[in-house]
């Protein structure tokens, strides 16, 4: 199994979404940002050092959702999602085409890897029972 660790990257009542690249796997689909946990490697370090190295965002882990474990068809993977809270930089996109700020009411109408769908439910629900 393959742990990913991913962002949703609150700011102003919006949400960052990241779009793969071509030449990624799962090319062109969007994602909360992220990447695989190193060996010995805490699962909050792992995000705050993905962010960077992907966005140049200096990030904070607030709160651990449900993971998700999707099976492709070459490779399980369980994918961690955190609540995170921007703290410095400007984004520049190293590995991915392109990024939104999104509405929460509008996650669901991306074209999600298909283990972030459950994730942005989740969010959603999180969030609809904070307010
Ligand atoms: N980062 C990220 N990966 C996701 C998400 N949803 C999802 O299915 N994946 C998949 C895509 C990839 O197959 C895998 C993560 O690989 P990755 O390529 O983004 O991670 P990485 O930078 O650490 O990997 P690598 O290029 O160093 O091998 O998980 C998500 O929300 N965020």
């Amino acid at each position: 199994m393959i742990k990913v660790v991913c962002a949703i990257l609150e700011q102003f009542d919006r949400v960052l979404v990241t779009q793969r690249s071509e030449r990624m796997q799962e090319p062109l689909l969007w994602e909360f940002p992220g990447g695989k946990l190193e060996p010995g490697e805490e699962e909050e370090e792992c995000l705050a050092r993905e962010i960077w190295e992907e966005l140049s965002l200096r990030i904070q882990p607030i709160l651990r959702l449900q993971p998700v474990i999707y099976a492709f068809p070459d490779k399980d993977i369980e994918l961690i999602p955190y609540i995170c809270t921007y703290q410095s930089g400007v984004i520049q996109l190293s590995e991915h085409k392109a990024y939104q700020w999104a509405h929460p009411q509008d996650l669901l109408s991306y074209s999600w890897c298909p283990p972030d769908i459950p994730v942005a439910k989740d969010y959603l629900r999180t969030k609809g029972a904070a307010s």
